[in-house]
């Protein structure tokens, strides 16, 4: 029998909706046979009308409770799991919330705003035995695990040399949360954190790399509001003799090949946004071959399907993003930030003792 998972949605905004939408798809249109989905609760920290709007955009069952508070979202003994899709700024106080009231928790990226609160979090999760995980989706896709083991078992493009990676958007609208520093805004922790993210998984996670950190030199332009505009990041790997040269912006647009990914026998290089790659095109030295792959809804039900085999098997994490990642990233997040002189508003920066 499939085993079923009751979630709670915590917050109403874009990708709050765009997840409920893949629990509520049928799992086994993404090969998933052996678990299931259920939207037990809904919250919003406006209104409980606004919890009642979304449940009926995305079509949530009748049976699906709807609160006006996350207090009462996390007071609700259905939930199992708690997806938290506040603004980053948020997220450390929300996971906080959700464990202390001894709910498994799946928080949106960047999981806090620096590595300080990110090792709290992780401590306050091992004291309570419970399930904490960072919603870094790109790392579910199959077709992401497809390219790392053409990359990192198959050797498909030899000895890999470096890693060139983009992801910016040109956010117009000054009323955007990337442009807000109360918000936890700017190009890095928002969008930066998928270039990252391919360095990352390409590079610190090369079996030959053994978790080794990376030398990071990085500059950061801030806009007049003291949020990054554009950022660039050097990573070098010394284990592997391979770097990484990685940027971000909110104000100019990804170029067409997004992540390039160089070897000393050819290159795999992905087109589109870095955060869910939908085609790649690999030369190597037998010619030159192109892939594309079918979208699964959102193709945010991976990461769902996930939670709930680590759950169904007793796990307090997937290997698909361990906490230990998610700490060493928001590590190299910080270096770039101290050298940039990048700070947010004290009380986003703050860790509880
Ligand atoms: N995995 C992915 O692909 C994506 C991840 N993200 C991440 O998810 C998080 C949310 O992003 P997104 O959905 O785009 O953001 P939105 O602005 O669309 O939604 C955020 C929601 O958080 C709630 N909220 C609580 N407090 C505040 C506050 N002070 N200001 C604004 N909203 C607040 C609101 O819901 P309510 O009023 O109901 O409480 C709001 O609708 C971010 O951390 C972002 O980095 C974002 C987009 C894609
Ligand atoms: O995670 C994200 O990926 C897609 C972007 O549009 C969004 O702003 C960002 O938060």
């Amino acid at each position: 029998m499939a085993f079923r998972l009751k979630w709670g949605i915590m917050a109403t905004g874009g990708i709050a909706k765009s997840f409920a939408q893949d629990l509520l798809m049928d799992p086994t249109k993404r090969g998933a046979n052996d678990v299931q989905h259920v939207i037990a609760a809904i919250a919003s920290s406006s209104s409980q009308s606004s919890a009642e709007r979304f449940a009926k955009d995305i079509g949530a069952p009748e049976a699906t409770r709807t609160y006006g508070s996350y207090k009462e979202l996390v007071a609700d003994a259905d939930v199992e799991i708690i997806y938290i899709a506040t603004p980053q700024s948020r997220h450390y106080k929300d996971v906080i919330l959700c464990l202390n009231a001894g709910k498994h928790v799946l928080c949106e990226k960047p999981f806090t705003i620096n590595s300080r609160q990110a090792e709290h979090l992780v401590a306050l999760s091992q004291s309570k035995g419970l399930f904490l995980m960072e919603a870094a989706w790109t790392r579910f896709f199959p077709r992401t695990k497809e390219i790392l083991s053409l990359l990192h078992k198959e050797k498909e493009i030899g000895t890999i040399k470096r890693v060139i990676a983009d992801f910016s958007l040109q956010v117009r609208d000054p009323g955007s949360r990337l442009h807000n520093p109360d918000l936890g805004g700017g190009a890095l922790l928002d969008l930066g954190f998928y270039s990252l993210l391919w360095a990352f998984m390409v590079l610190q996670k090369h079996p030959d790399n053994e978790n080794a950190m990376p030398k990071v030199t990085a500059s950061v332009v801030k806009t007049d509001r003291g949020v990054d505009e554009f950022t660039s990041m050097t990573l070098v790997y010394e284990r592997l003799n391979a770097v990484a040269h990685l940027s971000t912006s909110i104000s100019a647009r990804t170029p067409k090949y997004s992540v390039v990914i160089q070897g000393d026998n050819g290159e795999i290089m992905i087109s589109g946004p870095p955060p869910r790659p939908r085609e790649y095109v690999i030369h190597a030295h037998d010619g030159e071959r192109s892939i594309t792959v079918d979208l699964v809804g959102n193709d945010l039900g991976w990461e769902a399907d996930a939670c709930a085999r680590a759950l169904r098997d007793g796990k307090r994490g997937c290997e698909e993003s361990p906490l230990q990642d998610t700490l060493a990233m928001l590590r190299i997040m910080d270096d770039i930030r101290r050298q940039g002189d990048f700070v947010f508003p004290a009380p986003l920066e703050e860790v509880e003792v």
